[in-house]
């Protein structure tokens, strides 16, 4: 199965600190306590190095004394050091777990809100596997770094600082001979990070799509059982893990060189001091003691050394899932008013004015005049007009560039009251259309008016809350079946109101449900039938009774009998309100006052049923079964 990609940018112009100072705001509130571990972890870490200390004072003091009591006290000491080292290093813990934990919880709510406000364009374009494994693999990661490696690559460069300070003062030429490894090791880590970016970028865009694919799978159940595509879904499966492996083992080969080196280099050093140590020491220019504690420390310091490969690794697994994390972030929310589409062209021949042949309910106001009746907000009247489309065009955002639009030249007058089906072969653009009414997308030419308001200038907010919805796939959320239906109305329908919706919907199986309306639905309401969500979408759309309905095809899943019940309940709803229906059927039809018929993407004829099929053989081929335009 193919999965689609998140439009992912290649690693590269960003270095990995620079990702990784895009984290300060969310870190910032737990500053303090993350600066207090990390002074805490390195008065830790250095604790440990006062043990070769307390050493080189045992060896050449109680022990070649031959002092019990001094080396009992030694032991004692090296005890109590022992002890400060744990305690300090869990306290360390202590101080990082909660607001870690907060900062991740405060990052996936950021996501999660951000996703809800990005343009649905954007949903289209990304993969919901990608977007949940930003929101889970790589938000662990983050918390993992910022608890981790961010602070013991502070921490360990400090105790490797403090400790060559050490071997220096101990004794300078051994110190020096560790230290000639160094620089061979800044220039390869510098080498590999680079290619260890790119491996580890594309290692977690794959788990992306193996996401994905679980997820298709999941959902998909019943149809690849049912087309027996259990295979080809497993292969496509495998396919990818195959692929997934085979990174993260480039990355473990990566990881072994970056291992190799960053523990060769320093034994070498410390067996080359050793032996030069050895020497001094033979030759008297060197107690033992120093040499015992010099290899200590040496000793003490191959953890923070080794530990720096994968450190650095890790911070580079934090640094993409940082660019990961904002490249949903940096997408652009919905803007409150839509940006000023392209200035509407003249209308063409045979738009609106020519087609509107029919005297149907709702006369149409006189141009220019805009009649002052109709529902009355609080006091004061308001203009009523109806639903409008001013010569509308609209292309997909991500269209390529030169394709023809799919809604051109759209101008349609749906009057107050008035309900409008709309007709068309598959693909003509009539979901698309609806979808512009309660600014789902934005219009790229002309412009949409309720009652006469553009709808580009008003609140999003304020749109959706006047226009209702019902799609053609009824989406059901893991919630109560009440629950469900008033979110139709913002959640402040009464029960009255609820049951009226249900009975609009003849949806009153819900009340032979186990707990009424009080019923979980289940993942997507995958636990009731088809027509069963349908009902209740459609119970979703005109509870709170909507100014504006937009339905899209809202019987096609029901039997004849229910919607013939459904559809003489909706005939009560649609009187008190202005509808536009995407109909594929005759007696959906039936429902409208008027008919407008979509051919390629632009209004070919408005009119009543019986004029349609009476005039357009397009209208009357559609209404005899055809449904390939
Ligand atoms: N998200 C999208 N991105 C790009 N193109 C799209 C998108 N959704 C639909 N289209 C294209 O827009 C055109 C109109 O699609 P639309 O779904 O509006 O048709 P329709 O008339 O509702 O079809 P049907 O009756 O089959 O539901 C089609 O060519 C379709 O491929």
């Amino acid at each position: 199965m193919p999965t689609t990609h998140a439009p992912a940018k290649e690693p590269g112009g960003r270095s990995a600190v620079r990702t990784l100072r895009r984290l300060w705001p969310y870190v910032r509130p737990v500053r303090t306590r993350l600066f207090t571990a990390g002074v805490v972890a390195i008065v830790a870490s250095c604790t440990g190095l006062v043990f070769p200390l307390v050493l080189k004072w045992m060896v050449d003091g109680p022990v070649a004394d031959r002092d019990t009591g001094g080396v009992w006290l030694g032991a004692l000491l090296l005890l109590g050091l022992g002890v400060a080292e744990a305690l300090l290093f869990g306290f360390r813990r202590w101080l990082v777990a909660r607001p870690l934990a907060g900062v991740e919880a405060a990052m996936r709510a950021h996501l999660f809100r951000h996703l809800q406000r990005v343009p649905v364009a954007f949903h289209d374009r990304w993969a919901s596997g990608q977007l949940l494994s930003r929101g889970t693999t790589d938000l662990m990661l983050l918390r993992m770094f910022l608890a981790f490696p961010l602070t013991f690559l502070v921490v360990n460069g400090a105790t490797i600082l403090v400790g060559m300070a050490i071997l220096l003062a101990q004794e300078w030429t051994l110190g020096l001979v560790l230290l000639a490894p160094v620089v061979p090791m800044v220039v390869f880590l510098a080498y590999f990070e680079g290619r260890y970016a790119a491996v580890s970028r594309r290692a977690q865009d794959q788990v992306g799509d193996l996401t994905t694919v679980v997820e298709e799978s999941v959902l998909g159940i019943r149809i690849i059982k049912g087309f027996g595509r259990h295979r080809s879904q497993a292969l496509a499966f495998r396919e990818l893990s195959r692929t997934l492996r085979g990174t993260e083992l480039a990355k473990a080969r990566l990881l072994a060189a970056i291992y190799a080196v960053i523990m060769t280099l320093p034994e070498l050093a410390i067996g080359a001091a050793l032996v030069l140590g050895s020497v001094q020491v033979a030759d008297g220019d060197l107690s033992t003691g120093t040499l015992v504690a010099f290899l200590s420390t040496a000793l003490a310091l191959r953890w923070p050394v080794e530990s720096i490969g994968f450190l650095l690794a890790m911070s580079q697994e934090a640094a993409t899932a940082t660019e990961r994390y904002f490249e949903v972030l940096d997408a652009e929310p919905e803007a409150e008013s839509a940006p000023a589409p392209a200035p509407a062209p003249a209308p063409e021949h045979g738009t609106e004015s020519v087609r509107s042949t029919d005297p149907a309910p709702g006369a149409e106001a006189a141009p220019g005049a805009e009649p002052l009746r109709g529902p009355v907000r609080g006091q004061t009247p308001v203009p009523v007009d109806g639903i409008r489309f001013h010569a509308v065009q609209f292309r997909y955002p991500d269209a390529p560039d030169h394709s023809p639009a799919v809604l051109e030249h759209i101008d349609l007058h749906i009057r107050t009251g008035e309900t409008m089906a709309l007709v068309g072969a598959t693909g003509s653009g009539k979901t698309t259309l609806t979808a512009l009414v309660p600014r789902l997308h934005e219009v790229t030419r002309g412009r949409i008016t309720l009652d006469g308001e553009n709808i580009a200038a008003m609140p999003r907010e304020r749109v959706r809350s006047l226009v209702s919805m019902a799609f053609e796939e009824p989406t059901l959320f893991s919630a109560s079946v009440g629950e469900n239906v008033l979110m139709g109305s913002g959640g402040t329908a009464s029960g009255d109101e609820l049951d009226r919706a249900l009975a609009v919907a003849q949806a009153e199986f819900v009340h032979a449900l186990p707990q009424g309306a009080d019923t979980q639905v289940g993942e997507q309401g995958l636990s009731l039938s088809g027509g069963q969500r349908q009902r209740l979408a459609l119970a979703r759309a005109v509870v709170g009774t909507p100014r504006f309905l937009v339905l899209d095809d809202p019987l096609s899943a029901l039997d004849v009998h229910t919607e013939a019940l459904v559809e003489a309940a909706l005939r009560r709803v649609l009187k008190d309100t202005t509808a536009l229906v995407v109909a594929h059927r005759p007696s959906t039809v039936l429902l409208a006052d008027r008919v407008a018929l979509l051919s390629g993407g632009r209004v070919a004829a408005v009119g009543t049923h019986q004029e349609l099929l009476r005039d357009n053989a397009e209208y009357a081929w559609l209404m005899s079964g055809g449904t390939e335009g």
